[in-house]
């Protein structure tokens, strides 16, 4: 067994299997303590919210709690290995939620037969959390899913693989290319995958300014283009009229190259065929489309970034999930929408120009960090992501007119 998997099974194992638990908030060690938070005393809290259930905002931990709810249809870039393989996966977004964001989270994996089983499963427990994070549902039925439990539910439902990675995407490439001298109106976009992290990626690139027919996706038959007939709705939107077919053909003097895929399928010679000063996200976890190493040997003018913590430049969805949904739960937000999502782009993005607090420094091991093609993107554990970001977001909700409740007194001051 390798040193590293075996550290990471021990890390799972010991000294208590999984990644989290539960902890009491209240005294519970007296008679009276427990007459206060269970019989008799629970009945007050249930009477208040029958009548009215926004008071269940006020008694319970409903307005901290999100719900991070999987099929395992999509596990990192490991694939459609089942529910119950998910959860150490699960687990670790709950852990992230409350290492950084304060949230409690608890991961719920669900076994169905049908789309429809569940969607109902989810719509119907959704009362009891304030937010939903959607994870690692293999699309094209992540869209129906998410469309469907938007409709049905009065809290936030958001789709990590899809809106969390897009909304990172934008803020990393926004500034990539910025330190690359190139605007993204002009750039030529390669994105090898076509799923949910793909298709929510293109989509607010092209909200930030990105040309659609300027967009290559390719998915795995190869460019996806207006001759084919195969392509589901999603896909659709993709379709380019063009006559290229393959990663070769569409690789060649692009700017920009966004794998959201599997491991190891951008090849040395490949990233040789871009334009000069390229950026290159290879976001497949836990192993990106290209080895760093292997694609900093190719060629020295690319900005490389990977979904790992282990290279610099880590372009994960942890840099926004715990963060979006604080600001959202904080004003009760009904729904993260393009305003918030856009708020969250511009918060992370100009992080990265600032100067780095030490603490930062100190815990990547590293002396000095610049914007730059090395420093695009603030690290995870930088203690501005809370603030910054869930204060954007939940000012956005309340400019846009989906807050509940007003922006809290000086919130994150
Ligand atoms: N860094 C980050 O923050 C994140 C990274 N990701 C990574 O993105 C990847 C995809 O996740 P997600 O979108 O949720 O999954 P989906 O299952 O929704 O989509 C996977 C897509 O990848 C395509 N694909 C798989 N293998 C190949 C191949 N050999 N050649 C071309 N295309 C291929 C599939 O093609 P087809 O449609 O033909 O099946 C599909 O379009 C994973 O590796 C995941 O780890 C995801 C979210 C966040
Ligand atoms: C980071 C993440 O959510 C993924 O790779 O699926
Ligand atoms: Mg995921």
């Amino acid at each position: 067994m390798s040193d590293f998997r075996e550290q990471a099974l021990h890390y799972h194992a010991h000294p208590v299997p999984g990644k989290i638990s539960i902890e009491l908030t209240k005294p519970a060690e007296t008679v009276k303590d427990l007459a206060l938070a269970y019989s008799p005393g629970v009945a007050e809290p249930v009477r208040e919210i029958a009548a009215d259930p926004a008071n269940a905002y006020k008694y319970t931990g409903k307005g901290n709690m999100v719900a991070v709810i999987t099929n395992g249809t999509a596990i990192l870039g490991l694939g459609n290995l089942g529910p119950l393989a998910s959860k150490p996966v699960m687990e670790g977004k709950a852990l992230l939620f409350k290492r950084f964001a304060g949230l409690d989270s608890i991961d719920i994996e669900v076994k169905h037969r049908t789309t429809e089983d569940f969607i109902n499963t989810v719509a119907n427990i959704a009362d009891t959390f304030g937010g939903i994070n959607l994870e690692d549902i293999k699309a094209p039925e992540c869209f129906e899913i998410e469309k469907a439990l938007i409709e049905r539910c009065s809290i936030p439902v958001f789709h990590d693989d899809q809106h969390g990675t897009a909304i990172v995407t934008a803020a990393g490439m926004l500034n990539a290319l910025e330190v690359q001298g190139k605007a993204i109106e002009d750039a030529i976009i390669v994105c090898l995958g076509a799923g949910a992290a793909a298709v929510a990626c293109m989509e607010l690139l092209i909200k930030c300014g990105a040309l659609r027919e300027h967009i290559y996706m390719l998915d795995r038959k190869g460019v996806i283009h207006t001759r084919r007939d195969d392509l589901n709705e999603y896909k659709q939107l993709f379709a380019n009229n063009t006559d290229k077919r393959t990663l070769q053909d569409v690789i060649e003097d692009a700017d920009v190259f966004v794998g959201v895929s599997g491991p190891n399928l951008l090849a040395a010679d490949d990233l040789k065929l871009m334009a000069d000063r390229p950026v290159v996200f290879a976001c497949s976890n836990p192993d990106p489309e290209i080895d760093p190493q292997l694609a900093h040997a190719a060629r020295n003018d690319l900005i490389m970034a990977t979904g790992r913590s282990d290279y610099p430049n880590q372009v994960n969805n942890v840099l926004c999930f715990p963060f979006i949904f604080r600001g959202a739960l904080d004003v009760r937000a009904s729904e993260i929408n393009d305003e918030m999502k856009i708020a969250a782009v511009e918060a992370i993005r100009s992080i990265a120009k600032e100067l780095v607090p030490a603490e930062v420094l100190t815990a990547a091991g590293i002396d000095k960090l610049e914007f730059g093609a090395k420093y695009i993107i603030p690290k995870p554990m930088d203690p501005r992501l809370l603030p910054r970001i869930a204060k954007a977001v939940a000012q956005a909700a309340v400019d846009s007119g989906v807050a509940q409740i007003d922006m809290p007194e000086n919130y994150m001051a």
